[in-house]
């Protein structure tokens, strides 16, 4: 169950302001300025190379930004004790040590935040990994993979999630699984940051969307304005990255 936040405070939100990233000459991030808020899924969408990844990376302190700063419930990620009872992050290539088990690799980051065994447990059993829960890391499919890197997310049961293409290796039944998930964690006050390129998904799982192209933003907005008079949420998101190019 999540946590109502302090009064006072500013709840489980997501601010990214004025961040630009440059990697050498590349700019990757665009003095990008968004706020991701709770209680809703907020897709986070954008063509290959946009900056989802960076930006989703900064937010969690795994790449500094060049320029502006990112916080989490009005604290910079770095100030945050235990974070994974603050925010859980789904990230696409997340380091799996290959010869630890699934179960071990749970009880590794419940450790180093003060989490105890009974709920590494409880989230093997709600992402459906009891079965394999023993087995060694490396003979996993990419869907159960995902899964692992889902159960690692929630394990500090946070009030904000950020998930980076979390459909990616799941078969229809997972998919559908995850829309649900997703769905019933923001129903719960939770702040939800999904990125994806699947728009017919999106379309029937965010509440809200967040588009870039190029590292900037290109609309903040709730996903009813993107669709409707037979308008596609793809039709939408293709004129919005034509026109800014
Ligand atoms: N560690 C890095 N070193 C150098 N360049 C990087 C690094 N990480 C990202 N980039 C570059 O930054 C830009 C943005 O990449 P990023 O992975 O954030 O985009 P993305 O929107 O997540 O793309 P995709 O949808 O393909 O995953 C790209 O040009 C990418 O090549």
């Amino acid at each position: 169950m999540c946590r109502a936040a302090p009064p006072g405070s500013l709840g489980p939100v997501i601010e990214v302001r004025e961040v630009s990233k440059w990697y050498g000459r590349i700019q990757a991030v665009d003095a990008l300025t968004f706020t991701v808020r709770p209680g809703r899924v907020t897709g986070f969408l954008g063509p290959n190379g946009a900056g989802k990844s960076t930006t989703m990376r900064m937010i969690v302190g795994l790449a500094r930004p060049s320029a502006g700063e990112t916080r989490v419930g009005g604290r910079p990620y770095e100030g945050l004790t235990h974070p994974l009872t603050h925010v859980g992050a789904l990230l696409e290539a997340d380091a799996l040590h290959p010869g630890r088990t699934a179960s071990d690799h749970l009880l590794w980051l419940a450790q180093s935040n003060g989490i105890g065994r009974t709920r590494v447990r409880q989230v093997l059993g709600q992402l459906g990994l009891d079965g394999v829960a023993r087995r060694r890391v490396r003979g996993f499919s990419l869907g159960m993979r995902q899964r692992l890197g889902l159960a690692a997310a929630l394990l500090g049961d946070p009030p904000v999630l950020l998930l980076d293409e979390p459909v990616n290796g799941l078969d229809p039944e997972g998919v559908r699984w995850l829309r649900q998930l997703t769905r019933s964690l923001a129903a719960e006050g939770r702040t939800v940051f999904v990125s994806s390129h699947l728009m017919s998904e999106m379309a029937i799982t965010a509440d809200h969307l967040i588009v870039i192209g190029q590292g900037r933003l290109l609309a903040d907005a709730p996903l009813a304005s993107f669709v409707g008079d037979g308008t596609s949420l793809e039709d939408a998101y293709l004129r919005l990255q034509e026109r800014a190019r």
